[in-house]
C-alpha cells in the first residue's frame, strides 16, 4: 500500500501582486521518483523553496513524515531528512570534490570545537570514517578519482553528480532535484538516471524532480504533476501527460521532439 512521504497541502505562495503558486495539492509517496514539470516560469522551483523552508507560503502546509513543517528552518529541514540539488550548480569552488562531499556531512560530525582544535581521538576517529564514507559516495558515483582535484575543474555532468553526492551525505530521506538533466548530454543523461535509479534503491530515498527533459522524466518518474502559472492541470503518470491537450497547451508543442 502507499504510504506519503511528502504532503503539499492547498499551498498558494504570492509575491506581491504574482500568484505563483495557486492553491496546489499533491503527495510524493515513500520509494516513489515523483516529477514536477511545466513550462518556465510555472512555480516550480518556488514550491521547492517552500518545501525546503526558503519561503513561508502565504496559505497552506507541508507535511512531511507524518509532520507539519511549514516554515521550518532550512537547516532544520535538512536534518529532518530532505535534502536539495539547485538549477544552477551550487559547489564551493575553491574545494576539492572531496571537501565539497565532506561538507555534507558536517551535521553529523559527534565531537566539539575542542576535540577539533586538540585533535583528540574522537576527532580522528570520525574524520576518517567520514572521508571513508565521502569516498564511498564518489566511487559510487563513478567519480572517486577526481577526489583531490578542484570541484570546478570537472566536466558538467561530474559536477552534478558531487552536488547529488553532497546531497546524498546529509542522509536524507527525501532527495529534491532541480532540474538535474539540465545542460547535459544524452550521454549524461541516460548516466545520471541510472545513477538516480540505483542511489534510491540502495539508500531507499524518495525522490521529487524537477525537469524540462520530457524524455527524462518518461524514463524516470512514476508519476508527475504538470504546473502552468501555479495552477495543477495534471497528475498522473508521465506517459499520459504529454497526451494531454492542457498539457500540450501550455507546452505549446514543446513534446512533439520529446
Ligand atoms: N523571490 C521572488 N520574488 C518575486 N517573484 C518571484 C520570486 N520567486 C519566484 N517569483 C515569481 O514566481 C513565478 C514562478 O517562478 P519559479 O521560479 O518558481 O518558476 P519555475 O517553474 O521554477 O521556472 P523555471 O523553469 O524558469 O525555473 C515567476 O513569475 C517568478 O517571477
Amino acid at each position: 500500500m502507499s504510504e506519503p512521504l511528502l504532503e503539499v497541502r492547498n499551498v498558494t505562495m504570492k509575491f506581491g501582486g504574482v500568484t505563483a503558486i495557486d492553491n496546489l495539492s499533491f503527495t510524493v509517496d515513500r520509494g516513489e521518483i515523483y516529477g514536477l514539470i511545466g513550462p518556465n516560469g510555472a512555480g516550480k522551483t518556488t514550491i521547492f523553496n517552500i518545501i525546503t523552508g526558503n519561503y513561508f507560503p502565504t496559505e497552506g502546509s507541508i507535511i512531511f513524515d507524518g509532520e507539519d513543517i511549514t516554515g521550518t528552518k532550512p537547516h532544520k529541514v535538512v536534518e529532518k531528512g530532505i535534502a536539495r540539488t539547485f538549477q544552477n550548480i551550487r559547489l564551493f569552488k575553491s574545494m576539492t570534490v572531496l571537501e565539497n562531499v565532506l561538507i555534507g556531512f558536517h551535521d553529523q560530525i559527534r565531537y566539539n570545537y575542542f576535540e577539533a582544535i586538540l585533535r583528540l581521538p574522537r576527532y580522528h576517529i570520525y574524520e576518517k570514517r567520514i572521508r571513508a564514507e565521502a569516498m564511498g559516495l564518489l566511487e559510487e558515483f563513478g567519480i572517486a578519482e577526481f577526489a583531490d582535484y578542484n570541484a570546478t575543474a570537472l566536466s558538467y555532468g561530474n559536477q552534478r553528480k558531487v552536488e547529488i553526492a553532497r546531497a546524498l551525505a546529509t542522509k536524507p530521506k527525501l532527495l529534491l532535484l532541480d532540474e538535474p538533466a539540465a545542460g547535459m548530454n544524452p550521454k549524461e543523461t541516460a548516466d545520471l538516471s541510472d545513477i538516480i535509479h540505483k542511489i534510491k534503491k540502495d539508500y531507499d530515498l524518495t525522490v521529487l524532480l524537477i525537469e524540462h527533459d520530457m524524455k527524462f522524466v518518461n524514463a524516470m518518474c512514476d508519476e508527475v504533476t504538470v504546473l502552468d502559472y501555479g495552477e495543477k492541470i495534471f497528475e498522473g503518470k508521465p506517459a499520459d501527460a504529454i497526451v494531454d491537450p492542457r498539457v500540450v497547451t501550455a507546452y505549446l508543442g514543446e513534446f512533439t521532439n520529446a
